[in-house]
């Protein structure tokens, strides 16, 4: 690949974008680049817009950590081979890429609006009009049909990655997580992988277990529509657990608020037939593009440019969406510590900490008990160590005439063409990446998060650091976990937002952080990649591959957090009693603990009264029936109270008359002591030996009392009964 900077043109077919302008052939030296202006950011990767100097061409510079991306080469490989190999006028295709020190640089075209993620946060933050979104998704699902159809799964669309140009030119990027159908072995396995963005990601993507296949874009590509329509993904709130059991079991979400009563009827329809849960019900990309929603679809020209004219630049833009993240972020500082919890869940660019409250309280009633994530799920932000120092790059020298890297000790530098043998290029950038494992690690010293132009420095291994450093200084979310890399990153310096003792503070570093904040519904494990540009961070895991994980399907083993089948079992989650505790924040989970197990059987013993109580009332018994039973029992109370405290009276008298026994002889000795007291309580047996005899014997005097009663009481009744007989006779006698 020479320096040639000539043009040739474009394979690309004809389009609005493609027919612009001629493509150079781009080379595969940095000195003939100039990085200019940060314009995005992900987990491993900076981008910036950049010069190409030969021809003096705008285009963006995908800058990849390849020291955080190590541990998955495949992807970053496969991510460059995807773009490159791209001919299709929706789809952002890679002019070339070549590793530059530890960085794997991926040239492509510049799109000078951004992502439609960016454009929302800018202007549109409740959402966009229906007619935008129609011609959005329309130019995104062209892409899909296409990738689809090539045999690739995108496994990350949202509105992140769907990049607008100038004239309105709408295209689907970043490859970094896709997947090939057609793939044998290893990257088949890549299918039952845990991959992609929590709020975005189907429930067959979710479930341990299960492959997928290219339906797994159609949800995403239903919940982007939800994005555009309400400026956030479904469940963006939420930290990643609770998303994954969200999506698991809760209906499908769409368009069905009030407040999205102003979409037509077949919008909502079309988003309905993307989010089934049953992947074999979805349609395809190809189908979907003759639904009725898309049939009147108005050119992006048309609809996408309203909402661009009157923005600052890209750059600037980006800028100040950073200056606002580390304000929201300050504030979010000052709020009452109890809101952390709730803040777990708040997208950096949408917060609202009492509509947040209220949809928290509304899921805690009807959620399964939330998985425990560690301590590390906290929003972790890499921050400046030194805010205010000088930015390293020196923007002036950047962009005049000194500004190229002339000293870059390229590990490997090859070019990507288009159509090129796959293994040899894959080969190429695995020579590169081999050494790029051994690097030095950046230990995130005195670097610049708030400046979003590079600074040019005087040593050309300094500027390349920066890079790294830049790119290390990400904010990420979710349970943040670095798996393999953790060294180097969430580790190696710590949790930037630490918490104190009582595990509620946040560290006062946080205040210094003028970089980027990542809605907390991110990954789960951050292997590889995650969102920070986005709302979410992608999901890595190597779940759900039941072959390699034997009888127990995991969901997610890479990094800290692992969530096992059981931990997804949701019926067994249900089951649990939840019992509804609302701790201070000062209330440790000790506390929490001990009143959740104690509250249980308390609970349980009061509901059992209750149901004895509830029965007596419901009982049909009558009363009449009833009250002779009672008191009889009362009855029976009393004459068992009186026995009672006659024995006690007797045996406290008995029990002074020893007690004063005892004292006297206690100067005699122990022995006479303990004789005294088995003396005292054989005479006190004997007592109740006496009584209870008495009583038997009183009871048998009453018995034979009343015996001789009831026979007298005969005798009279005899003797009255022969009296009247005597009686009646004398009557007779005397009437005769
Ligand atoms: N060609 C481009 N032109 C303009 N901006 C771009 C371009 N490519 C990427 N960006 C911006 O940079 C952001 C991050 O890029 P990209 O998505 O490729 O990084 P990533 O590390 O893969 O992030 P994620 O995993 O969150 O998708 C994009 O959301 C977009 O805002």
């Amino acid at each position: 690949m020479g320096r040639t900077g000539s043009m040739r043109r474009s394979s690309l077919p004809s389009s609005p974008a493609a027919a612009a302008a001629p493509v150079p052939d781009f080379t595969a030296s940095p000195d003939d680049y100039t990085l200019m202006e940060e314009i995005g950011f992900g987990a491993n990767a900076v981008v910036y817009r950049a010069l190409f100097l030969p021809t003096n061409t705008t285009i963006a510079v995908k800058c990849l950590d390849l020291d955080r991306v190590n541990s998955n080469l495949d992807d970053v490989r496969k991510e460059a081979q995807i773009m490159s190999l791209i001919d299709h006028p929706n789809v952002i295709k890679a002019y070339c890429s070549f590793v530059v020190d530890h960085n794997l640089w991926v040239i492509m075209p510049f799109m000078a609006e951004g992502s439609c993620l960016h454009l929302m946060k800018v202007g549109y933050p409740d959402g966009l009009e229906e007619p935008v979104i129609c011609s959005i998704l329309k130019e995104t699902l062209k892409a899909l049909d296409y990738l689809h159809r090539q045999g690739h799964i995108h496994r990350d669309v949202k509105a992140g990655n769907i990049l607008v140009d100038s004239p309105g030119v709408v295209k689907l990027g970043d490859f970094g997580v896709s997947a090939c159908l057609f793939d044998r072995g290893d990257r088949q396995r890549s299918r039952n992988t845990f991959v992609g963005t929590p709020c975005w990601m189907a429930p067959e993507v979710l479930q341990p277990g299960t492959g997928y296949n290219f339906k797994a874009d159609i949800w995403s590509f239903g919940i982007t529509a939800l994005e555009l329509a309400h400026g956030h993904a479904p469940f963006s709130k939420y930290p990643p657990m609770k998303v994954l059991l969200m999506t698991l079991q809760n209906a499908p979400p769409g368009l069905d608020y009030d407040r999205d009563r102003k979409f037509s009827k077949s919008f909502k329809e079309m988003v309905a037939m993307c989010l089934v849960k049953d992947q074999t019900k979805r349609p395809t990309a190809e189908k979907l593009l003759k639904h009725s929603f898309f049939k009147n679809t108005k050119a992006p020209q048309l609809t996408v440019k309203s909402i661009i004219t009157d923005l600052p630049p890209l750059w600037e833009r980006v800028k100040t969406l950073q200056q606002k993240d580390a304000a929201h972020l300050a504030s979010s500082e000052q709020e009452a510590l109890s809101m952390s919890e709730y803040q777990r869940g708040v997208s950096a660019w949408y917060f609202d900490i009492e509509d947040l409250k209220a949809q928290a309280l509304l899921i805690h009633d009807d959620d399964p008990p939330e998985i425990k994530e560690n301590d590390d799920n906290v929003r972790t932000i890499e921050v400046d160590k030194d805010a205010s120092s000088e930015s390293h790059f020196g923007k002036s020298t950047l962009l005049n005439g000194n500004n190229r890297w002339p000293n870059h000790e390229r590990t490997c530098a090859t070019t990507v063409n288009p159509g090129a043998n796959d293994r040899e290029t894959s080969e190429e950038l695995t020579s590169g990446l081999g050494n790029a494992d051994s690097g030095r690690r950046v230990d995130g010293s005195d670097y610049d998060s708030l400046s979003s132009t590079p600074k040019h420095g005087s040593e050309a291994g300094n500027c390349k650091s920066e890079v790294r450093q830049k790119q290390k200084q990400r904010t990420f979310s979710g349970s943040i976990l670095y798996s393999p890399t953790a060294d180097s990153s969430v580790n190696g310096r710590g949790p930037i937002i630490d918490r104190d003792a009582g595990g509620q503070s946040v560290s006062n570093k946080q205040k210094n952080d003028a970089g980027r904040i990542d809605d907390l519904s991110g990954p789960l494990s951050l292997s590889t990649r995650a969102s920070a540009n986005s709302l979410s961070a992608p999901i890595r895991s190597s779940g759900g591959y039941v072959g390699s994980l034997g009888d127990k399907p995991r969901v997610e083993i890479k990094g800290r957090f692992s969530v096992t089948s059981e931990n997804v079992d949701l019926p067994k989650v249900q089951e649990i009693p939840v019992v509804k505790i609302s701790p201070r924040p000062q209330e440790g989970s000790a506390l929490r603990k001990s009143a959740s197990v104690g509250a249980w059987p308390v609970k349980a013993k009061s509901m059992a009264n209750n149901h004895q109580r509830k029965e007596l009332c419901d009982s049909s018994v009558s009363a009449s029936v009833l009250i002779p039973h009672l008191q009889n029992l009362v009855q029976q109370t009393t004459f068992q109270q009186d026995l009672i405290t006659n024995l006690m009276s007797n045996l406290q008298q008995n029990e002074n008359a020893d007690g004063l026994q005892s004292r006297f002889q206690t100067v005699e000795g122990d022995t006479r002591v303990e004789t005294s007291s088995a003396e005292g309580e054989r005479t006190l047996l004997n007592k109740i030996f006496e009584l209870q005899s008495r009583m038997i014997s009183l009871t048998d005097e009453l018995i034979a009392s009343k015996l001789k009663h009831v026979q007298l009481q005969g005798e009279l009744n005899a003797l009255y009964f022969q009296e009247e007989i005597v009686d009646r006779r004398e009557e007779d006698n005397e009437e005769a």
